[in-house]
C-alpha cells in the first residue's frame, strides 16, 4: 500500500537543478531516509513536498489523492506535517498550547462560541487538552506542559516541534534533521520516541538525516540524494555499503 508516490519531481533556481527527476515510493507505515551531502536538495524536496515551493515539473500523490501544486495549508489538511531543520516553536506559548495549535485539523468551534464560552466550546476545549496531554505524555513532556517552550532544554523543544507536528494526525510526517544539535544521549532517547510514535499513532515517516547512527538504526529504506538527483535507493545494509554513496557522501 502506497502512502506517498511521488514521480519525476523537479524545481530549478536560476539555472540550478535543485531537485531533478526526483521519483520515490514510501508505503504505508515505512520509515524512510532521505540522505546526502550538504546542498543535495533533501530541503528543496521537503518544501515541495508541502508546498512551500511549487514544482517545476512532476507528480506527488498522497494516499491515492494527487496533490501536486496545492498550498501547504491544503497539503496539511490532506495529511503532510513537517518539523523544520532549525526548531520553529511558538516561543511564547506554553508546551501545551503548542501541541494545541497543531490539534486544530481535528477539533472546532466557532468564533461566537469561543467569544461567548457557549458549552460547545468548554467541550471542545477539554477534549483538546485531553488529547494533547496524551500525545505529551508519549513525548515524555507531560511534566513540562506549563513550561513556556522557549523554557525548555534543546533536545525537548526538537521533540516538542515532532509533537506539534503529530497533533495535526499526519497520514505522512517530514522529519528534517531531527538529531541535529542533539548530544548522543539525546539522539538515543529521539529514536526511541520516533519508533515508539510510528507503533502507537501508525504514521508513514519520512526523515533528513545525518546522524548515520541514527539512520542506518532505524530507517528501513534510504533514499540519498546528490546533486538534485538519485545516487541509491533501497535497504540500508545495500545503500551504505554502495561504493558510490561511500565515495559522495560518507568520504570513506
Ligand atoms: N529558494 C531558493 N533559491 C535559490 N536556491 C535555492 C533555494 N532553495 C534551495 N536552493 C539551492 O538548492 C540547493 C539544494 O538546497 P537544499 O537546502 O535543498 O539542500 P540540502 O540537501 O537540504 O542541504 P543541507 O544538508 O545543507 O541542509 C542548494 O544549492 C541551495 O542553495
Amino acid at each position: 500500500m502506497e502512502m506517498l508516490s511521488v514521480k519525476n519531481l523537479g524545481i530549478s533556481f536560476g539555472g540550478l537543478h535543485a531537485v531533478d527527476s526526483f521519483s520515490i515510493t514510501v508505503n504505508k507505515g515505512e520509515l524512510y531516509g532521505l540522505i546526502g551531502p550538504n546542498g543535495a536538495g533533501k530541503t528543496t524536496v521537503f518544501n515541495l513536498l508541502t508546498g512551500v515551493y511549487k514544482p517545476d515539473m512532476g507528480q506527488i500523490i498522497l494516499d491515492g489523492e494527487n496533490i501536486t501544486g496545492r498550498s501547504a495549508i491544503e497539503i496539511n489538511k490532506a495529511g503532510i506535517a513537517r518539523t523544520f531543520q532549525n526548531i520553529r516553536l511558538f516561543n511564547n506559548l506554553s508546551v501545551l498550547d503548542n501541541v494545541k495549535v497543531g490539534l486544530h485539523n481535528d477539533y472546532k468551534y466557532s468564533s461566537i462560541a469561543g467569544i461567548l464560552r457557549l458549552p460547545k466550546y468548554y467541550k471542545t476545549e477539554k477534549a483538546m487538552n485531553e488529547r494533547a496531554y496524551e500525545i505529551l505524555e508519549v513525548f515524555g513532556l507531560k511534566e513540562e506542559a506549563n513550561v513556556l517552550s522557549a523554557n525548555l532544554p534543546y533536545g525537548k523543544q526538537r521533540k516538542l516541534e515532532i509533537a506539534r507536528a503529530l497533533a495535526t494526525s499526519p497520514k505522512l510526517l517530514l522529519l528534517d534533521e531531527p538529531a541535529a544539535g542533539m548530544n548522543p544521549a539525546e539522539t538515543d532517547e529521539l529514536m526511541e520516541t520516533i519508533t515508539l510514535i510510528r507503533k502507537k499513532y501508525d504514521v508513514t515517516i519520512l526523515l533528513i538525516e545525518h546522524d548515520m547512527k541514527l539512520v542506518a538504526g532505524i530507517c528501513e529504506k534510504i533514499f540519498v540524494l546528490n546533486f538534485g538527483t538519485e545516487l541509491a535507493n533501497g535497504l540500508p545494509q545495500d545503500v551504505l555499503n554502495n561504493p558510490e554513496v561511500i565515495k559522495a557522501y560518507l568520504g570513506e
